[in-house]
């Protein structure tokens, strides 16, 4: 986030509570104003509601993540929503097995699903036998694990600190790389082109007809526009309707996009712009 001399209060919502890895993305993100208040949700829905009540200007969510992929609860929301991506950060995530007891008294280890996908390797090697138990946020699982006999979660360090736990096994990923990319959102878009920019899409296409996606994707390759990323999800409208995210290089605002979205709507039942933000994606030394 750009640097803001004014001295209005600046409200941030993220997913919580404090030391999840979203708010470590939320400080990161917002580091250099000094006029920021942090209001801590427990779901990544009340994020997206505190944002579209007007009740914070920002929210921050995890989006993916490159071990296990979308964070699915963040896509579903993002249907029902009319919130704007905005900016988005990416963010190095180590995990840890976190407890007050021995590890071979451990009975009962909690987090987030997503936490548990991106350590299933170790877990399945050295937690065998030992409950699997799901917490709304990782730092909500180290908050639990704190107050609770034989328990574990797996957190960050930061949540071990501030929740009085030992970190007894350090990064426990199944990568050592392992990254995590959020979103900065709010109610409206505020974002100007940079060139290095990319967009987020949500539309449904007639399932009846053949080729119906093809015939939408086809338009960005017409107007030789880069696709960054696809996923789909059920609509929730109808059973075995589904909903398309298609991320894009470039921004909304330009005219070639501009153009290409006019000649999607064509293709879509429905089209939904979910934002244009630059492309802060961290150069990776073996691909890309
Ligand atoms: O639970 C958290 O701490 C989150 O912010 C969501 C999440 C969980 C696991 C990896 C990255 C983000």
């Amino acid at each position: 986030m750009s640097s803001n001399s004014s001295q209005n209060q600046v409200s941030v919502a993220y997913f919580g509570p404090a030391g999840s890895y979203t708010h470590q993305a939320a400080l990161e993100k917002f580091a250099k104003l000094d006029n920021v208040t942090y209001n801590p949700q427990t779901t990544i829905t009340d994020v997206f509601t505190f944002v579209e009540e007007g009740r914070s200007i920002f929210g921050v969510i995890p989006f993916e993540n490159s071990i296990f992929g979308s964070v699915v609860t963040t896509l579903d929301r993002f249907v029902k929503s009319d919130v704007q991506i905005v900016d988005e950060i990416y963010l190095c995530v180590n995990h840890n097995l976190l407890s007050k007891f021995k590890f071979e008294s451990i009975t009962k280890v909690y987090s987030h699903p997503q936490a548990f996908g991106q350590c299933q390797n170790w877990i399945n090697a050295n937690l065998k036998g030992v409950l699997h138990v799901e917490a709304s946020s990782t730092s909500h699982a180290a908050e639990k694990a704190a107050k609770e006999p034989n328990s574990a979660a797996i957190s960050s360090s930061v949540s071990a600190q501030l929740y009085g736990l030992d970190i007894l096994v350090k990064d426990i990923q199944n990568v050592k790389d392992n990254k995590t990319r959020f979103f900065i959102i709010r109610k409206t878009s505020t974002t100007i082109p940079t060139k290095n920019d990319r967009t987020l899409l949500l539309f449904t296409v007639d399932h009846r007809k053949p080729g119906a996606l093809c015939d939408s994707l086809k338009v960005f390759k017409d107007h030789n526009i880069n696709l960054t990323k696809i996923d789909s999800r059920p609509s929730s409208q109808r059973h075995w309707h589904y909903v398309f995210f298609v991320e894009l290089q470039g921004h909304k605002d330009e005219p070639e996009i501009n153009k290409s979205l006019v000649e999607l709507n064509d293709f879509c039942e429905s089209l939904k712009v979910l934002g244009s933000y630059q492309n802060l994606k961290p150069q990776e030394a073996h691909n890309n």
